[in-house]
């Protein structure tokens, strides 16, 4: 970023202006709102103040954001394999069978029984056909002898070798598998180039798993790998955490769907990102609506909607047209968070509806939102999908450079950052970075209203309040694509 763009970024953060409008608010305490509420009375007036004693610290307003979903836990259901990509564990997943369930070849070659040289079974150098057979079960040596897929080989006699292809059944009485380029048959002996050692390449029964291990803990997220390792282990269906129900509301007049902008108006682009932005977080979105500057649209949709997560964009300021704070009291919403110490983002919210829905409000400034999702979004909707709470510690739990965390008690990554970040004075930053080797570098172009830095960024750095100097190292949001 540079300097003129940090400094546009803390003065819009620092609602003076930078080069914004300034159509949002006379920038007195307090007076969002018509009248006073009750319950939220204080000296900064109903919903928040311009000086920011309501506002909550960074960490404080995740944490609040991941109790809110903790008390709305999803319930579990079951679903086939192939519709579970992207839910969340409801249960640990348990194997239903020994991985490998029977001994397996690792590789093709022979099976060998005993020490070397051996009498083959199969016929070899494809001059031949036909099988020596054995005495009972299948005979291993058949054309190809023994490949994946075949039942109960019969056991191999003592000196005997038979070919093997990988993952077909070792036969009873082999003591190890003769990889195909160390072994050579002439004069009718299988010779080994190295004798094996007693077990090689042969891939025991339960090596992974044995029926009932634990493999995955409840809450871990269904990825193409972990359908791959249910379906190995037996599952058809996986017990998943329902995913909770969002949707999105698009506030502003000013905001053209298509095209080019003009007259004053700006392409909406929120509409486009946050609620794909929310499925990769884990939530089913039922409708992205645009209800433009209109009070009673806003109010009507929340008095009506049937999601568990609200996600507004815009409006959540103090202008003549920021319907969000109104509309909330008109309801008699909750607030559970009126404005974060975080740059951007700072006027974002979160409250309970009295339908026991949460509304996230975030900031129309896009970056300001993306701050807004990853704030309160994001851990409000873990919390709702993650697993009945467990002793088990999670998959890879944190440990080494991912202990410890300011936010709000779940553990975040950390990286060393390859470049100063100005810091605010009192706010938490929330900068967009990209991995570079062993560190994150700072991108331009992250003011409020900027999506260019974010586009490119692996993750957001946590810049606590004054700054981080080139080396330091910071807690990271990772955005969930990279
Ligand atoms: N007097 C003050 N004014 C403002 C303050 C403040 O502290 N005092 N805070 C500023 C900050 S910081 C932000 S962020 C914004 C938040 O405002 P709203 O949430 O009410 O958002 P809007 O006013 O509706 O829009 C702000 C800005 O973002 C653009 N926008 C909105 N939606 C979209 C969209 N879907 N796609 C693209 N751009 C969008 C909108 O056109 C405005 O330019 O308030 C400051 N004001
Ligand atoms: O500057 Mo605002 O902080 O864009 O949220």
């Amino acid at each position: 970023m540079s300097g003129d763009e940090l400094a546009d970024a803390l003065a819009l953060a620092d609602g003076r202006g930078g080069t914004r409008g300034t159509a949002h608010g006379d920038g007195r305490s307090g007076g969002r709102g018509p009248g006073p509420d009750p319950r939220e009375s204080g000296p900064h007036g109903p919903h928040g103040s311009r000086d920011g004693t309501r506002h909550r610290d960074w960490p404080a307003a995740r944490a609040a954001a991941a109790r809110a979903g903790a008390g709305r836990r999803s319930e579990s259901t079951a679903v086939p394999l192939e519709e579970a990509l992207g839910h969340r564990l409801a249960a640990p997943l348990t194997a239903l069978t020994d991985l490998p369930a029977f001994d397996t070849s690792a590789m093709d070659g022979w099976a060998v029984s005993g020490p070397g040289p051996w009498e083959p079974l199969a016929p070899e150098d494809g001059t031949q056909d036909g099988a020596s057979g054995t005495a009972n079960g299948t005979a291993p040596g058949t054309r190809h002898g023994i490949l994946a897929g075949d039942d109960r080989p019969a056991p191999l006699p003592d000196g005997h070798a038979v070919r093997i292809a990988t993952g077909a059944r070792i036969p009873p009485g082999t003591t190890a598998v003769l990889r195909s380029e160390y072994g050579e048959v002439r004069d009718r002996r299988l010779r080994a180039n190295a004798a094996p050692q007693h077990g090689a390449d042969i891939r025991p029964r339960g090596q992974e798993c044995r029926a009932g291990d634990h493999l995955l803990p409840g809450g871990t997220p269904v990825t193409p790998a972990v359908l791959g390792l249910a379906a190995a282990a037996g599952w058809d269906e996986l017990p998943v955490v329902r995913r909770p129900r969002a949707e999105v509301l698009v506030l502003g007049d000013e905001l053209l769907a298509s095209g080019l902008p003009s007259g004053g108006r700006v392409r909406d682009a929120l509409g486009p990102m946050v609620g794909p932005w929310l499925t990769a977080l884990g939530a089913e979105v039922t409708a992205t609506r645009r209800l433009g500057d209109d009070a009673g649209a806003l109010y009507a949709a929340l008095e009506e909607t049937t999601a568990d997560l609200v996600v507004t964009t815009g409006g959540t300021a103090s202008g003549p047209v920021d319907h969000v704070h109104p509309a909330l009291r008109r309801l008699g919403a909750e607030l559970l968070v009126d404005g974060v110490r975080v740059r951007p983002g700072h006027p974002m919210l979160l409250a309970r509806l009295p339908s026991g829905a949460h509304l996230a409000g975030l900031p129309g400034n896009p970056l300001a939102a993306v701050s807004g999702l990853l704030t309160l979004a994001e851990p409000l909707l873990r919390a709702a999908t993650a697993a009945e709470p467990s002793a088990e510690p999670p998959a890879g739990s944190p440990a080494g450079p991912f202990a410890g965390s300011p936010a709000g008690g779940d553990a975040l990554p950390t990286a060393v950052l390859l470049g100063e970040v100005q810091g605010h004075p009192r706010d938490t930053r929330l900068v967009p970075v990209v991995q570079d080797g062993g560190g994150v570098r700072p991108l331009r172009f992250s003011g409020p209203a900027m999506l260019r830095g974010i586009a490119a960024a692996t993750a957001l750095a946590v810049v606590p309040p004054g700054g981080a100097a080139t080396g330091a190292g910071v807690h990271l949001l990772r955005l969930p694509w990279a």
